[in-house]
């Protein structure tokens, strides 16, 4: 049923109007029946325009756009009698997965394109860009696009709607400027500055404006069988497979480890070789990351190749021009990032809502959360942290069963005050004991820094959980940090 009517005048004119105290739904409904993609537009012209275009799964709202957009809560849906008409026509909306918002260009067109965005749910909307009339203007909607440029450029300006924004989910691609700045090195003091002594500046600064003669910096180590003893390699001995516990869909994963023991490393490698044996990709939330630095560390990964010519390189060759545009390009279609750009702390909720968006828009199958505590942990007083950590956890396995989004989420062992140098325990988590209960794997990541007690490159991953046993088993496997590329390589 439809509240608008449409009859030709004695002119032949077009006549549309409401009958009185109709149901309020779109005008066009019935084209969008079991349509998975949907246009919707601000007037009847428009959408019969669009028809022109080729587009007849397309639906004007009936009651034009508000002035601006509200900036109060959205109310519940029977108080929301501006917008009533999506709420009558909710069973046609339910299994829409692409809504191109075609709504006018002027301010109040793009204050409906919002209220609709906020009522649909903003991931799974696209909203387009009306072409230049002249220097200054734009076209103002669809019905002037097909009069003054005609029905083929209407079809080109749905074809390149583009992914409505949503803040606090970001791509590479945002910041490619800033990862194009830190390659070529356009970046004034972004490397460090010297600490005015050069034997701390070769501990404290990785970046070494001019590579150091006579200072190898090496790739990875191995034994030299005839002496017993390590010895430096600079290319990686063994590629590792993950084969104590595989990566079961829609798991968490509880990662953690002493400070700088190489948990964000790891992970980054294990998406790295998820991505590049079945596909995978990811939505990161890495808040210990600038995006530049987060950048060069999985590029390091995917090219194999350093990404300067620096100390931490040494005489390895430097990853080329070609090479990073070939990257930027994965990175941009492998992961989503979820950044919170003012200084306040996300929530897990507001973490979990944006993963949701980079699943529905971009299919990912894998979460970083890294680290627990850069999340924000307003604790109602009501609750004890075991209880807040207990419900947290709750609130992300639902998000990963319901997504079928594998997450990984980093916590922090409290502070081990007789610490021997030996992996922490998966009960010494910061918080709660909950985080070894809860989750359905738990990993320890350590790595040896006594050269007397073997290499220090040895990185020791102990899965000391495995819930599924099909998911594989409790124990530990050996992998060799390759500094230059920050690979993980098996020791066998
Ligand atoms: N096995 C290793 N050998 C040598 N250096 C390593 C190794 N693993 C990681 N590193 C280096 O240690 C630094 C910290 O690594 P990473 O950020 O992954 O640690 P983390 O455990 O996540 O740290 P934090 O707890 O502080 O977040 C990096 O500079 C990395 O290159």
């Amino acid at each position: 049923m439809n509240s608008t009517n449409h009859y030709l005048d004695q002119f032949c004119t077009y006549l549309l109007f409401q009958e009185k105290d109709a149901e309020k739904v779109f005008y066009g409904l019935d084209d969008i029946e079991g349509e998975s993609d949907i246009i919707i537009v601000e007037g009847e012209m428009d959408k019969l325009s669009m028809e022109e275009a080729g587009f007849r799964n397309c639906v004007s709202v009936p009651d034009g756009a508000p002035a601006q957009v509200s900036t109060k809560d959205l109310p519940p849906e029977d108080k929301d009698t501006k917008y009533q008409y999506l709420w009558n026509c909710k069973q046609y909306l339910k299994e829409v997965s692409r809504i191109i918002l075609a709504t006018d260009g002027d301010a109040p067109g793009q204050a409906l394109a919002e209220e609709l965005a906020r009522r649909l749910g903003r991931e799974r909307c696209w909203r387009v860009k009306w072409p230049k009339k002249d220097e200054v203007n734009h076209f103002k909607d669809a019905n002037e696009v097909l009069m003054y440029l005609g029905p083929q450029v209407l079809k080109e300006v749905i074809e390149n709607a583009e992914l409505y924004p949503i803040s606090g989910l970001f791509n590479f691609k945002d910041y490619f400027a800033e990862i194009d700045a830190y390659y070529y090195r356009s970046f004034g003091d972004g490397f460090g500055i010297s600490t005015g002594w050069r034997n701390l500046d070769e501990l404290y600064n990785d970046y070494c404006p001019v590579p150091i003669d006579g200072l190898v910096i090496v790739a990875c180590q191995k034994r030299d069988k005839r002496k017993g003893k390590w010895i430096y390699a600079t290319e990686p001995i063994v590629h590792w497979s993950f084969c104590i516990a595989y990566v079961v869909p829609g798991e968490l994963t509880i990662v953690t480890g002493v400070p700088n023991s190489g948990k964000s490393e790891w992970i980054d490698a294990l998406i790295c070789n998820l991505n590049h044996s079945v596909g995978w990709t990811f939505a990161l939330c890495s808040m210990e990351n600038k995006v530049r630095e987060h950048a060069r560390k999985l590029l390091e990964k995917h090219i194999k190749k350093p990404f300067f010519k620096a100390g931490y390189g040494g005489y390895a060759e430097r990853m080329t021009e070609e090479e990073l545009e070939q990257g930027k390009q994965w990175l941009s279609d492998t992961f989503s990032l979820i950044r919170c750009e003012n200084d306040a702390l996300p929530s897990i909720q507001w973490v979990l809502e944006l993963a949701k968006a980079a699943v529905m828009r971009h299919g990912v199958r894998g979460l970083v959360i890294d680290p627990y505590n850069e999340l924000d942990h307003q604790r109602p007083v009501s609750l004890t942290e075991t209880e807040y950590v207990s419900q947290m956890l709750t609130k992300i396995k639902r998000f990963a069963q319901h997504h079928g989004c594998h997450v990984w989420f980093v916590a922090h062992p409290r502070q081990l005050h007789s610490w021997v140098g030996t992996p922490p325990n998966l009960y010494d988590i910061s918080g709660s004991a909950h985080f070894i209960n809860k989750c359905d794997n738990g990993i320890v990541i350590h790595r040896n820094r006594d050269p007397d007690a073997g290499p220090i490159d040895r990185v020791q991953v102990c899965v000391r959980k495995v819930r599924n046993k099909v998911a594989g088993t409790i124990g530990d496997a050996y992998l060799s940090y390759n500094r230059v590329t920050g690979e993980f390589v098996e020791i066998k």
